[in-house]
């Protein structure tokens, strides 16, 4: 089996960087993109203005708004806010396609991981996910960066690696799908939490317990959905957890810090051109454990400060206020 052309499914950042890292070597690259400006702007002068702004694009990349055009391809990156996946996968023409999932997200109405929701829209695709620690402007300028690439049918999880890969872009290969996906959709909440730490200035002492502790959050719930312990501590788990937990260059992060110095969440929410995935992983991922009894005490608190059912002090004391317990899982 072999992989050229590719298709790119959302024109945000991290879309247009894995596009510009797939046109690397001179490829020919179809980027999907939902706003005219975006489309426009690809085509003519090969830069994203609304999302990934002064970085030149590969003259390689060509942008669409038909998903007509995208039937072409060998394989379609799907790089949309988890949220819109299900519509926007639902208006596109995918019988058998190939499909990457690169975001990082847990439907919220349905709480299905999001190879569940491709598999649900596309029964016929088969399915990997690309995650890992990779802010999108660091990739699209090619500094050097890691990711996991889990896909269950080895012929094609090779067919990617070989597409995807560069020396600049070192792809590791898992079949662990489910594993892969719950550290990109759990970190982002971990990193809403640590960005609170840091806006309300408890200290780096309570950083680092915050991600190891959260760690110890995201083995419980992977274990409950059949992740392997093994895929969330690499790449797309603690690797991931580690650089959106410690950067302001992460949404995420950026998002908890201005809540901890006090501004309110609606506020932050209201008019957001970009995608911090952790506000609405949260509540989903906090009634999901519930529901199964999974405890995770770091996640209920980033949902219940969204929500505004207490604040961050009286979280705070919840937290130092829990029994004491062994360190084991
Ligand atoms: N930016 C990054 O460094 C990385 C992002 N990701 C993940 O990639 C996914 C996409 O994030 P970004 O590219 O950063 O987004 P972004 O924040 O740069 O852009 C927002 C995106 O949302 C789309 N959008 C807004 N409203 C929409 C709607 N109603 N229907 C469909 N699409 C809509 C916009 O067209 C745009 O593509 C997220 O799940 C994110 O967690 C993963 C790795 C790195
Ligand atoms: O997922 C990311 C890096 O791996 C990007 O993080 P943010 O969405 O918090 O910016």
């Amino acid at each position: 089996m072999k992989i050229d052309k590719i298709a790119v499914i959302g024109g945000g950042a991290w879309g247009t960087a894995l596009a510009q890292m797939a046109a690397a070597g001179g490829d020919d690259v179809l980027l999907w993109a939902r706003e005219d400006e975006v489309v426009g702007a690809i085509n003519r002068i090969h830069q994203n203005p609304i999302y990934l702004k002064d970085i030149p694009l590969s003259e390689s990349i060509t942008a669409t708004a038909n998903f007509s055009d995208l039937s072409e391809a060998d394989a379609w990156l799907v790089v949309t806010p988890a949220q819109h996946m299900r519509a926007v996968l639902s208006r596109a023409p995918c019988p058998g396609m190939p499909l990457v999932l690169c975001s990082k997200g847990i439907e919220e109405s349905s709480g299905l991981l999001l190879h569940e929701v491709a598999h649900d829209v596309c029964e016929t695709s088969p399915v990997a996910v690309l995650s890992g620690p990779c802010f999108a402007h660091e990739v699209a300028k090619g500094l050097p960066t890691a990711a996991t690439l889990a896909c269950e049918d080895a012929e094609l999880g090779k067919a990617l690696h070989d597409r995807l890969a560069r020396p600049e872009f070192r792809l590791y290969w898992t079949d662990d799908v489910a594993g892969a996906e719950v550290g990109g959709a759990i970190k982002n909440v971990l990193a809403i939490a640590c960005g609170i730490v840091e806006g309300k200035q408890l200290g780096q002492n309570a950083r680092a317990a915050v991600i190891a502790r959260g760690f110890a959050e995201m083995k419980r719930f992977g274990a409950a959905v059949g992740a392997r312990e093994e895929t969330l501590a690499g790449l797309s788990g603690m690797g991931d957890l580690v650089l959106t937990c410690t950067s302001t260059a992460s949404r995420n992060f950026s998002l908890g810090k201005a809540i901890g110095e006090g501004q309110e969440v609606a506020d932050l929410m209201r008019d957001r051109t970009t995608v911090a995935e952790g506000a609405y992983t949260a509540p989903v991922l906090h009634r999901i454990a519930t529901e199964k009894g999974i405890d995770m005490p770091i996640v209920a608190m980033v949902a219940g400060l969204l929500a505004g059912k207490f604040k961050i002090d009286e979280a705070l004391e919840m937290l130092l206020a829990r029994p004491p317990r062994a360190e084991a899982v």
